[in-house]
């Protein structure tokens, strides 16, 4: 049993709380004003939003009362009984404050804002999800014909994954029921492949700019993973979609790789994945929430609840998203899609930035130097097995951010660069790797990651004094593509990290007194006896191999990308 939403009213008799004289006069001067907010003209005006004949915005507002009318969500501007205002307004003219590059559509505070309130609430039947693609094309949900194969199955099985599910779902709404689908007021919101951005989606003109850097590898086997399951799940002979269901989806004009490519762009830089929910987890498009922009800084995240009071549950389900903080009124409103580092951001939203605490380059450290089974004494051996039987063998990667590296690669530095000498009748056991082992030792793994860094930095083709050139020439750097200038900023900015890395180290050797030992070439004959710890970030002939974070994130996501 759900009441009908009231509408917007004005009584001052219905003003709420315990009538005293703060409610009285806040109910006076909210019946006095137009609206308690920030009204489309008001936003116009300070150029937040486009003119109301432009399609863009039009978009927008067609978004809002697809939302009002299919899912009762309260999105006006003006207070109703029991109901606050709504607190955002959609801008179609968001732009990046650093870079002032477009960063699409965003959601503005159209009044203040406190820490805590509650910003949006989407139900779950509203959201892009695998269990939603199921109901429409396999189950002919709201007037969508019923997709059934020669063997009377449709095209999402409980086999079928996540992502792959919600792509063919998009696929098949914008470009088989176009004006007809029931989510076109969502569909037309949503960008296009490249105003997005993604590196796999890049020519390789623009990805030429990036060069060096280890995102290229990255989108060169997003690009090889997102063929493969096209070939699978579209155009397999027999099992491919595009075969089973020939009259629907069988045309050259839909399913094509391109279409692929777009609802993977979509999925990656907007679907979210929901873990409250009552029956464990699953990746959603949630329209509206999914117009909000990434900050590092922010602490709010978008999560499922029930619907309801705590006292009037409705048994369906939310998405809820709460404020980390006030928002003055126009400011515009962030949450945080993780802590993402800039290549993860490049390669799956599109985008870098400026300022981002969660900015690492990383770096692979591996046991044993050369080809496999070359050199390798008793000593390097019985450090293999130890990390085998730790569980860390192989190539790891370690992120280097901009003012740490990760404990857990000193240890395994320490462990990799023990002489003979500091083992003495030890076993490897024995020592604390998290402490340091001794000043020769310590001394090889701080030059080491300083070799480390450097050999990155070797690799790109220019260096990060002819990037920021290529930047400062303001009107030549407008000329180029806008994924080229993400790729300059974003190149120079691993250099910067990795060149500042290089300096911290030193000047940490220095302070210790390690940098002497290092100079008068002590440490030659330490690293001598280790056999071979190497650091590289391309060399494919790695024993072993170790997954990426990326690679691990990716792989939750059911997505098994071997970016190496
Ligand atoms: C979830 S959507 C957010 C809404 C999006 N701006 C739109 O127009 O639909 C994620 C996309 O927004 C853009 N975006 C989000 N945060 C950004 C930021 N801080 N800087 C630049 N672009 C950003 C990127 O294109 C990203 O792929």
């Amino acid at each position: 049993f759900i009441l009908p939403r009231p509408r917007p009213f004005n009584s001052l008799l219905h003003a709420g709380g315990e009538g005293g004289e703060k409610e009285w006069s806040k109910a006076l001067s909210e019946s006095t004003t137009a609206a308690p907010g920030t009204g489309e003209a008001d936003l116009f005006r300070s150029g937040l939003l486009s003119a109301p004949s432009d399609p863009s915005r039009q978009a927008s507002s067609a978004l809002l009362t697809w939302l009002e009318n299919e899912g009762d969500v309260y999105l006006s501007d003006a207070s109703s009984w029991s109901q606050a205002p709504h607190p955002m307004a959609v801008s179609t003219l968001t732009v990046d404050e650093a870079t002032n590059e477009s960063t699409g559509r965003g959601l503005l505070a159209r009044r203040g804002i406190n820490e805590g309130d509650q910003l949006l609430g989407i139900p779950l039947d509203l959201c892009m999800t695998k269990s939603t693609a199921f109901e429409y094309l396999n189950e002919g949900k709201n007037g969508n014909p019923l997709l059934k194969d020669s063997s009377g199955r449709g095209p999402i099985s409980p086999a079928t994954n996540e992502y792959i599910a919600i792509a063919c779902f998009l696929i098949y709404e914008k470009y088989v029921r176009g004006p007809d689908s029931f989510w076109k007021p969502y569909l037309d919101v949503l960008p296009t492949t490249s105003e997005v951005g993604c590196t796999f989606t890049w020519d390789d003109s623009d990805l030429s700019y990036l060069t060096g850097s280890p995102v290229m590898s990255a989108t060169t086997s997003m690009k090889i993973k997102l063929r493969k399951e096209y070939e699978a799940f579209v155009t397999h002979p027999v099992d491919g979609v595009k075969n089973r269901f020939k009259d629907v989806m069988g045309g050259e004009d839909v399913f094509t790789y391109e279409q692929w490519t777009w609802a993977f762009t979509m999925l990656f830089s907007r679907a979210i994945r929901l873990q409250n929910l009552q029956e464990g987890e699953t990746v959603a498009l949630v329209p509206y929430a999914d117009l909000i922009n990434h900050s590092p800084f922010s602490t709010s995240y978008v999560d499922a609840r029930q619907e309801g009071s705590w006292l009037f549950k409705t048994g369906r389900e939310e998405v809820v998203l709460f404020a980390d903080r006030g928002f003055r009124k126009m400011e515009q409103v962030y949450i945080s899609y993780g802590q993402k580092s800039n290549a993860d951001l490049l390669l799956l939203y599109g985008f870098a930035l400026e300022r981002n605490p969660y900015n690492a380059v990383d770096v692979s450290v591996s046991v044993g130097g050369g080809e496999e089974g070359e050199g390798g004494g008793e000593l390097l051996r019985k450090k293999v097995e130890f990390l085998e039987r730790a569980g860390r063998g192989g190539i790891i990667d370690f992120p280097i951010y901009a003012d740490r590296y990760p404990i857990e690669m000193l240890e395994y530095l320490r462990l990799m660069l023990l002489t003979e000498e500091d083992l003495g009748d030890r076993e490897l056991e024995d020592f604390d790797y998290s402490r340091t082992v001794s000043s020769m030792n310590e001394a090889s793994v701080l030059a080491n990651i300083i070799g480390a860094c450097e050999g990155q930095l070797a690799r790109y083709p220019t260096t990060e004094e002819e990037d920021l050139a290529i930047i400062s020439d303001k009107a030549k750097f407008r000329d180029i593509s806008k994924n080229a200038r993400m790729a300059v900023r974003h190149r120079r900015n691993e250099k910067r990290l990795l060149a500042r890395t290089v300096a911290a180290l030193r000047k940490e050797m220095d302070s210790r007194g390690l940098e002497g030992l290092q100079s008068r070439g002590e440490l030659k004959s330490a690293e001598g006896d280790t056999e071979g710890v190497s650091l590289r970030g391309d060399d494919k002939k790695f024993m072993n191999k170790k997954r990426t974070r990326l690679e691990r994130q990716l792989d939750k996501m059911g997505l098994d990308v071997d970016i190496r």
